[in-house]
């Protein structure tokens, strides 16, 4: 039952909140999610459902910044539930994700004085139409919803226009059964628990839950290590690696190892992977992961005190998914659409040339290289691979089936948002000469 004190409220709760965090997360320049997990630490008063609602909010805000840049004010208004302009931006942008009929939405749509009726549902050019109408916003155009300097970093025949459109789309979230499908529960759990769940018709262990109702690291099966939350794109990687049992891989930029968990898996736990990376932290993350999936063939290096995971013997196969400026997760992070740099592109091609080059020795003769981003750049993605193929006579392209279609890849796979409503990744895959 619908409550006026009480949404009232709550609207007025709510809009604190996301303007707290939105000039927090403007000033830190650090990510969103990060930014929220904080406000939420240190603001219990906060339950799910509330959380669900700013967190929605402060996505679609940045989803569509490039609408709204104008009416957001620069600084933070000193009540935001009281002021026209944040409200309405706020608004604006509930309306744009079609997040408008919740009451409490409702509620700061009346603060704002927009009319929220006959919002378009897909259609990205009317909803254009409809901003320009409601809001006054005669210019907007749908290349505003990137930055400018995005547009210079992508191939020459790239369709921009369609990437908008799926950029501007809610992302579903992606698992990967992991560990012998026969004695995976995970499917069973999730649809007891009425989970819209849609497997990956060749890529058998991905699933795709859009909408999910419960937070599913609370789920039996996560907690037994059976599946992991990971990104189809990222699990096609797995394809491009083709790791087998009893190899010895090295995943060089392993992180939090969402890479090494997918190669342990394609390796049937058998065989040896060391994963390595600079931030002791996040190898610390990895091993919680890897005891959780119970693959005990993993071994950690940090790179900042061994240099080299490869002095003694060289490896079957290895990993190098490199830093990047991540423009492929974009509709998953929008907030960093507008934090990102073209300075960074550059900077990361430096980086990601120099952990290549220093990555090639570990592969033994006949071994396998692969180089892989979540990013569009070509400075990041061709360029590079051209780069080290010109230095490297002795490394060539080798094909591949695309994992998700399986037609010939001539060695480079590149994967986009559409059709499969995933995140994007660049991968080359190289073979050494014997
Ligand atoms: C794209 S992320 C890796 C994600 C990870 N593979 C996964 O699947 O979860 C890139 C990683 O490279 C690491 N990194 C940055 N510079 C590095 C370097 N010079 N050598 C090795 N790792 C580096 C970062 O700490 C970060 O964890």
């Amino acid at each position: 039952m619908n409550n006026p004190k009480l949404t009232q409220a709550r609207a007025r709760s709510y809009s604190e909140a996301i303007a707290l965090i939105f000039y927090e997360v403007r000033a830190s320049r650090n990510p969103l999610d990060q930014e929220l997990r904080r406000f939420f630490r240190n603001n219990k008063k906060y339950g799910s459902r509330d959380r669900r609602f700013i967190a929605e909010s402060l996505y679609s805000l940045y989803r569509w910044f490039g609408w709204v840049q104008s009416i957001v004010p620069k600084t933070a208004p000193p009540q935001p539930s009281e002021d026209k302009k944040f409200c309405t931006a706020i608004t604006a942008v509930l309306c744009l994700d079609n997040l408008h009929r919740e009451p409490v939405a409702e509620y700061i749509a009346q603060l704002a004085g927009v009319n929220t009726e006959k919002v378009p549902r897909e259609d990205l050019d009317k909803k254009r139409q409809w901003m320009t109408r409601n809001f006054g916003l005669k210019s907007i155009t749908n290349k505003d919803l990137v930055p400018d300097w995005f547009v210079d970093e992508l191939p020459k025949d790239f369709d921009l226009e369609a990437l908008i459109i799926d950029l501007q789309k809610r992302p579903p979230m992606w698992i990967r059964l992991q560990g012998p499908p026969e004695k995976n529960k995970t499917l069973s759990e999730l649809k007891e628990r009425d989970f819209d769940i849609y497997p990956h018709s060749i890529m058998k262990k991905a699933i795709k839950i859009v909408n999910p109702r419960v937070n599913l690291y609370e789920l039996k099966s996560f907690r037994d290590g059976q599946f992991e939350v990971q990104d189809l794109a990222s699990q096609s990687l797995g394809f491009a690696c083709e790791a087998q049992s009893g190899q010895r891989w090295w995943d060089v930029c392993a992180g939090a190892g969402g890479k090494t968990l997918l190669l342990a898996d394609h390796m049937n736990s058998k065989g040896g992977i060391t994963s390595t990376d600079i931030r002791e932290w996040k190898l610390d993350d990895l091993k919680k992961r890897a005891k959780r999936a119970r693959f005990s063939n993993i071994t950690t290096k940090n790179l900042k005190k061994t240099r080299s995971a490869s002095k003694k013997r060289p490896f079957d196969g290895v990993l190098v998914d490199a830093p990047c400026s991540c423009t492929g997760t974009w509709r998953r992070n929008p907030d960093a659409r507008w934090s990102s740099t073209a300075d960074d592109c550059e900077e990361l091609a430096q980086i990601q040339a120099d952990i290549l080059e220093k990555s090639a020795p570990g592969v033994k003769a006949g071994g396998v290289l692969v180089y892989a981003t979540c990013s569009f750049s070509v400075r990041e993605n061709e360029e590079i691979v051209e780069q080290f193929l010109k230095g490297h006579p002795d490394f060539s392209l080798e094909d591949f089936p695309h994992p998700l279609t399986l037609k010939s890849t001539g060695g480079i796979l590149r994967i986009s948002p559409s059709p499969e409503d995933c995140d994007a990744m660049f991968a080359a895959r190289f073979r050494r000469k014997i």
